[in-house]
């Protein structure tokens, strides 16, 4: 449950209160959804790809608010950082992905929710360890374009009939358990042709 639901729960909760919060990116993926979909209310394969800007704001989402807050992992051989600091095989180590995806050395204001950053000109930029929701590794997500293109599906058939609103009496409190949940839902939904 943990691998494929919580984790793909979670980004999408995050992914509605960050579109919720944006109504310019919500609308523009809107008009990126429409212009891909036309008349139809059912995706295809082909339509995945071309969801450019969709896929910015996913990942912009899963930086701010990463379902899987942190991974750990037992040194099989001793690591020396760049500042000689070492640590010794055997150890237990912790990497916190929320903190890297906030870290100012690498995010120019990182509090703000700004898809461009992941633009291909600002992506080639950066350290490529620098966003890691699907951790790194030989033990990374083997799931994770499969649950991109959940969130591109459930994002895309939700933005067509609906528009998100922020709700006020429910900002969202996180709370990084194994899977960053939040205590209250923090958007709500009208439909978007009344
Ligand atoms: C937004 C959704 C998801 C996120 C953020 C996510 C994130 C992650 C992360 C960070 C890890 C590495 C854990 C670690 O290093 O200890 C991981 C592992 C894993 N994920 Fe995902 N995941 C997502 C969706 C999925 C889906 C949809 C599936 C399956 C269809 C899946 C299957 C797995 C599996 C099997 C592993 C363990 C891989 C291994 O240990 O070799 N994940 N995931």
């Amino acid at each position: 449950m943990f691998e494929g639901h919580d984790t793909v729960a979670s980004g999408l909760s995050w992914l509605f209160y960050c579109m919720s919060l944006h109504p310019e990116h919500q609308q523009r993926c809107r008009e990126e959804i429409q212009g891909i979909l036309g008349d139809r209310d059912t995706i295809e394969w082909e339509d995945l790809g071309k969801m450019t800007y969709t896929t910015m704001c996913i990942k912009e989402s899963l930086r701010l608010f990463p379902p899987v807050a942190g991974v750990s992992r037992e040194l099989s051989k001793p690591v020396t950082f760049p500042d000689g600091r070492s640590l010794p095989a055997g150890c237990q180590v912790g990497l916190s992905i929320f903190a890297i995806h906030r870290n100012r050395d690498v995010w120019e204001d990182p509090e703000v929710y700004d898809p461009l950053r992941f633009s291909p000109e600002k992506s080639a930029q950066r350290h490529s360890h620098a966003f890691l929701p699907f951790s790194a590794g030989s033990r990374n997500c083997i799931g994770q374009q499969f649950a991109m293109n959940e969130l591109k599906v459930a994002l895309a058939l939700t933005l067509q009939r609906f528009e998100l609103y922020p709700d006020p009496s429910k900002i969202p409190i996180m709370r990084p358990q194994i899977v960053l949940r939040s205590r209250r839902s923090g958007a709500s939904a009208e439909n978007a042709t009344s």
